[in-house]
C-alpha cells in the first residue's frame, strides 16, 4: 500500500492510537474514499461511549468493505465527542480497529451531535 507513517522526535509523540502523520503516495494511490462522519443512530438507549464508539466504528467497516477497503485503508480520521472525559474509553475501543500504524488523527469535544449521539467518526482511506 502506498502509505508511510511519519514520525519526528521533533513533536509530541501521539497521545492516543494515531499516528503523527500518513504520508500517501499519490501516484500509487488508486482511489480515495471519504468515509461521512458515522454514528450509532441504531444503538438504543446510548449511553455506554464503548458500545456507541464500537458501532460507529463497525458502521465505517461496513462502509468501508461495501468499497473494497478495509481499515488498514484508512490514513486520517476525525473523532467528534460531546464530552472529552470519554477519551480514553473511546481509544480504547478505536485503538483495537488499529493494532499497527493507526491513521493519523484530530479528536474536538462538541457542543453537540446529530441524534444526540456521544461520537461521531469520519475517515479517509486510500
Ligand atoms: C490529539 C489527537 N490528535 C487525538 O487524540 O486525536
Amino acid at each position: 500500500m502506498s502509505k508511510q507513517i511519519v514520525y519526528t522526535e521533533q513533536a509530541p509523540a501521539p497521545i492516543g492510537p494515531y499516528s503523527q502523520a500518513v504520508k500517501v503516495d499519490l501516484a500509487s494511490a488508486a482511489s480515495m474514499l471519504f468515509v461521512s462522519g458515522q454514528v450509532a443512530i441504531e444503538l438504543a438507549p446510548l449511553g455506554d461511549i464503548q458500545a456507541e464508539t464500537k458501532q460507529v466504528m463497525e458502521n465505517i467497516g461496513a462502509i468501508l468493505k461495501a468499497a473494497g477497503k478495509d481499515y488498514t485503508n484508512i490514513v486520517k480520521s476525525s473523532i467528534f465527542v460531546k464530552d472529552m472525559n470519554n477519551f480514553a474509553a473511546i481509544n480504547e475501543v478505536y485503538g483495537r480497529y488499529f493494532t499497527s500504524e493507526p491513521p493519523a488523527r484530530e479528536t474536538v469535544e462538541v457542543a453537540r451531535l446529530p441524534k444526540d449521539v456521544n461520537v461521531e467518526i469520519s475517515v479517509i482511506a486510500i
